[in-house]
Parts: structure tokens; C-alpha cells; sequence
């Protein structure tokens, strides 16, 4: 695109994408590999021989595709039909369009950072895909699950702080409010630093109260722009007409886990200080970097809170499934969110999905690789303007949400 900084690449070495590429990705993958070989009795118990040959094909497309990363191999179209399959040939083609005469063929430590990990992600799907009967299997379920069951302390002090606040809501003054606000968004920002692609796939869950960590973490915020947020949404807004109208939150998550838990406590004080009248959440359709959320990980998740034998817990958990139920919270799949593009094609990309977002008077993007999506995964000037970076993209007022992870960052993080 005109006027647009170089993409983030492996070329760059040393860098974050380098290191990613060369280490962190195979890393990822042998993971992917041991997860299927552990679960092979199950396989078997569940598919019979089937499941057994089916376990070997996907571990070998496995090792295949390792060993295509690792030797630097061109990247290859996708071959099994899926509803993005088409799309992603189509970006793969675009990419090598870009190339030179003498550049080659677009491959792992050539091409756009961006592309090339959400290209890994993809052909570990469909990898799966290829070996039914295990075609639904999730190699990264059990890392998921176990974040948030490691995370059980810091979950239920999270809860219980909620519900206690819940009660005396009514009684606090706008700058109490505020505080609580600022509180919930430090909580889900700091939720991102359990985030299983960046560990590698190693245990990344939240063993300390995060409500009595906000203190000592606020140091590390860069950019802060709650205040802006706080605008946007207080109560007895000037612009306000009717009090009854809706205000509709949309959440874009990332990680499941603890991160998913900061996320849908977020949002049930969103909806309990009135601050909003609806949040939609918006997952993937597929396992992606390892841990972000799928719908089955949402459902799990809620039904794991409800079930719980906290009381607390629980009454979260059956609260989120009343909002479920009544539509005051609603969860969106689509496909654009595991496809490689950056934001700024969405409305041309996924119209559909653009002008649900258009809808919303706030949107939250939760951490990094949204941050980088949003950014195009460029080499920005740290003092470039957000909006500038967002390049068109502009559905409603956004904010980003974000660990810094990747080297990109702006000065700011939020555009009404
Ligand atoms: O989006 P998240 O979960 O905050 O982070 C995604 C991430 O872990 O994956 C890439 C490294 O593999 C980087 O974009 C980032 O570090
Ligand atoms: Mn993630």
C-alpha cells in the first residue's frame, strides 16, 4: 500500500518476528504434535483403528509443515475446502504479487510477520481437518483449560471482588464509579500478559491476586486513555437523550483462560453500572495462537464458572448465562478474525462484519496480535498517530488493549 512502512519480517534478524519464526512457531508446533500423541488411547477408544490412522496423518502434515518452516520452503496453497480456503489462496497469490523478479517465492522468513504466523495457525487446522475422525480436534485445548484452572485463586478473588461490588454500586458517586471503571480495564489489559503463543505454549497462568497487583503494575502502563473511555460511556453523558437508549459494548477478544475470565467480568460491570446496556463478544472460528477463544472455550468457560463450588464463581457463571439467554450479551463467529488481513481491509474483505461493528459505541481490541492487525504489523514511527496507523479502519470509537508484545507501538491507543 502507498505510503505505508515495510511490513515486520523475518528478515529482520534478531527481531521479535525472527525469533518467532525461528523458534517460538516450531516450538508451537512440536506442542501441537506431543498433544496429539497424548491423546492417542483416546483416539482409539473413541474411533477405533480409524482414530489411530487418523493421529499418525495429522502428525506427519505436522511434521511436514515444521520441517517447511524450519528449511525457510515456500509457502504452499491450502488444499482442503473450507469456507476460507478460497481466500486465504487469493491473500497467498497477493502476497507474491508483491514480491520482486528476484525475490522468490513468499516464504517463512521473507514475508510479512503477520502473514506468515496466521498462515502457521491455518495449516495446523488443516492439518486436522485432513485426518477425520479427529477433523474437530483442538491441539491446544488442554493448554486453554489448564490456564484457567491454574488461574483458580486469582479467578475466584476476581468474582468475589465483583459480586461484593455489585451490591453497593448504587450507593457509589461518579468518581467512585470511575475508579471501579479504570479498575476492570486494568484487570483486562493485564489479563493479556497469560498468553499461551507467547510462552510458547508453556503454562502462562495467573497465580497472584490481580485486584492487589494493580498498584505495582500501573507503572508499567504506557498508554493510558481511560479517561477518553470513561467519556465515551460515563453516566449523564451531555450527548444523552434518553436514558433507556442502548449502548452497545463490543468486545473483539484474544486469549481464553484468565484472560477470558477479566474479559466477562469487564463486561458484567459494564452491564451492572449501566455503563452499557449490551456486550457482544466477537471469538474465532478456529484454534488460534495457541490460546486465543474459540465458542466452544467461551461455553466451556461459563459453564466451568457456573458449575463451580465457589459461590461467588458460580453466581458469575449463572449471571453470564442469564445474559447469554436474554441477549444482553451476544458472541459473534466469523471467519475474518483467523484470515491474515490486516484491519484496514475488513470493510472491503468481511462488509458484513465491518457494519456489525458500526454498530457498537465502543469497541475493544484485546490484545497483541489485534494490536498488530490493527497497525498493519508495520514499522511505524513510535510517534505516528493511532489513527494514522489504523489506516481507514474506523468502524466505530475503538480501543486497543494490549500487553506490548511485538516491537510495533504508537503513541496512542484509542480513536473515537
Ligand atoms: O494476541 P496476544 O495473545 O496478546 O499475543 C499474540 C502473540 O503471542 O503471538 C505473537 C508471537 O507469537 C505475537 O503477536 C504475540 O506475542
Ligand atoms: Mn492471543
Amino acid at each position: 500500500m502507498a505510503g505505508q512502512p515495510a511490513s515486520l519480517s523475518g528478515r529482520d534478524v534478531g527481531s521479535f518476528a525472527y525469533i518467532t519464526i525461528k523458534d517460538r512457531i516450531p516450538q508451537i508446533l512440536t506442542k501441537a504434535i506431543d498433544s496429539l500423541h497424548r491423546h492417542k488411547s483416546k483416539f482409539f477408544e473413541k474411533h477405533g483403528e480409524k482414530g489411530l490412522e487418523a493421529e499418525k496423518k495429522a502428525i506427519s502434515l505436522l511434521s511436514k509443515l515444521r520441517n517447511e518452516l524450519q528449511t525457510d520452503k515456500p509457502m504452499i496453497p491450502l488444499v482442503e475446502k473450507f469456507a476460507d480456503t478460497d481466500i486465504w489462496n487469493q491473500y497467498l497469490d497477493y502476497q507474491q504479487s508483491l514480491l520482486g523478479e528476484t525475490d522468490g517465492k513468499a516464504r517463512w522468513f521473507f514475508s510479512p510477520w503477520l502473514f506468515v504466523e496466521c498462515y502457521m495457525y491455518r495449516r495446523i487446522h488443516e492439518a486436522i481437518i485432513q485426518s477425520p475422525p479427529i477433523d474437530d480436534f483442538d491441539v491446544f485445548k488442554e493448554s486453554k483449560d489448564q490456564n484457567f484452572f491454574e488461574s483458580q485463586e486469582s479467578v475466584i478473588a476476581l468474582c468475589t471482588y465483583l459480586q461484593e461490588l455489585i451490591s453497593t454500586l448504587e450507593v457509589l458517586d461518579e468518581n467512585q464509579l470511575k475508579n471501579e471503571f479504570f479498575k476492570f480495564l486494568q484487570i483486562s489489559l493485564w489479563g493479556n500478559k497469560c498468553d499461551l503463543s507467547l510462552s510458547g505454549g508453556e503454562t502462562s497462568s495467573q497465580k497472584t491476586n490481580i485486584i492487589t497487583s494493580l498498584g505495582e503494575l500501573q507503572a508499567f502502563i504506557l498508554v493510558n486513555d481511560m479517561e477518553h473511555l470513561w467519556a465515551l460511556l460515563r453516566p449523564g453523558k451531555e450527548t444523552e437523550t434518553d436514558s433507556a437508549a442502548a449502548v452497545r459494548v463490543a468486545i473483539v477478544l484474544d486469549n481464553s483462560g484468565f484472560e477470558l475470565v477479566t474479559d466477562l467480568v469487564l463486561a458484567h460491570f459494564l452491564l451492572s453500572s449501566r455503563l452499557a446496556t449490551e456486550v457482544h463478544f466477537y471469538g474465532k472460528t478456529i484454534p488460534w495462537f495457541v490460546s486465543d477463544t474459540t465458542r466452544r472455550d467461551f461455553t466451556w468457560l461459563v459453564e466451568q464458572a457456573k458449575s463451580s463450588s465457589d459461590k461467588y464463581l458460580s453466581r458469575c457463571g449463572l449471571d453470564w448465562e442469564s445474559y447469554l439467554k436474554v441477549g444482553k450479551w451476544v458472541y459473534h463467529d466469523h471467519i475474518f478474525w483467523t484470515l491474515p488481513h490486516e484491519f484496514c481491509a475488513m470493510s472491503q474483505v468481511a462488509p458484513d462484519l465491518y457494519t456489525e461493528l458500526q454498530k457498537a459505541h465502543l469497541i475493544l481490541f484485546k490484545g497483541d496480535l489485534n494490536y498488530r492487525k490493527l497497525t498493519g504489523d508495520r514499522k511505524w514511527e513510535f510517534t505516528v498517530p493511532f489513527h494514522q496507523a489504523l489506516n481507514g479502519f474506523h468502524p466505530a470509537p475503538l480501543c486497543s488493549i494490549r500487553t506490548l508484545k511485538a516491537e510495533i507501538q504508537e503513541a496512542w491507543s484509542f480513536m473515537t
